[in-house]
């Protein structure tokens, strides 16, 4: 996807995902910003995705902290983003 496409505030929560397991990330293509905000905190930590980049998130993170792939016009170039996730029955 380019530019015109993003992802919102979300945490990676979902039920049949090992709790407080690790998401590895590999961002290939178009750097992009990536930006997480605490939930409680007026606290965001902003980052760039460069292509190869392996971002991994661990622990507490997704219980603390959003997470968002913000939307930027002025990004021509398609991304392509692999994320690992540990998925329980
Ligand atoms: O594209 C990204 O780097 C992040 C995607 C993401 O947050 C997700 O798939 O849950
Ligand atoms: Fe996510």
């Amino acid at each position: 996807m380019d530019g015109s496409q993003g992802m919102g505030w979300h945490s990676d929560d979902e039920p049949e995902m090992l709790p407080f397991g690790a998401i590895a990330s590999v961002s290939l293509g178009a750097e992009r910003k990536f930006v997480f905000k605490h939930k409680k905190l007026n606290t965001k930590v902003e980052l760039w995705l460069a292509p190869g980049s392996l971002l991994v998130m661990k622990g507490m993170t997704q219980r603390h902290w959003l997470h968002s792939l913000p939307k930027s016009k002025k990004i021509k170039e398609p991304r392509i983003n692999l994320t690992f996730r540990t998925i329980v029955s």
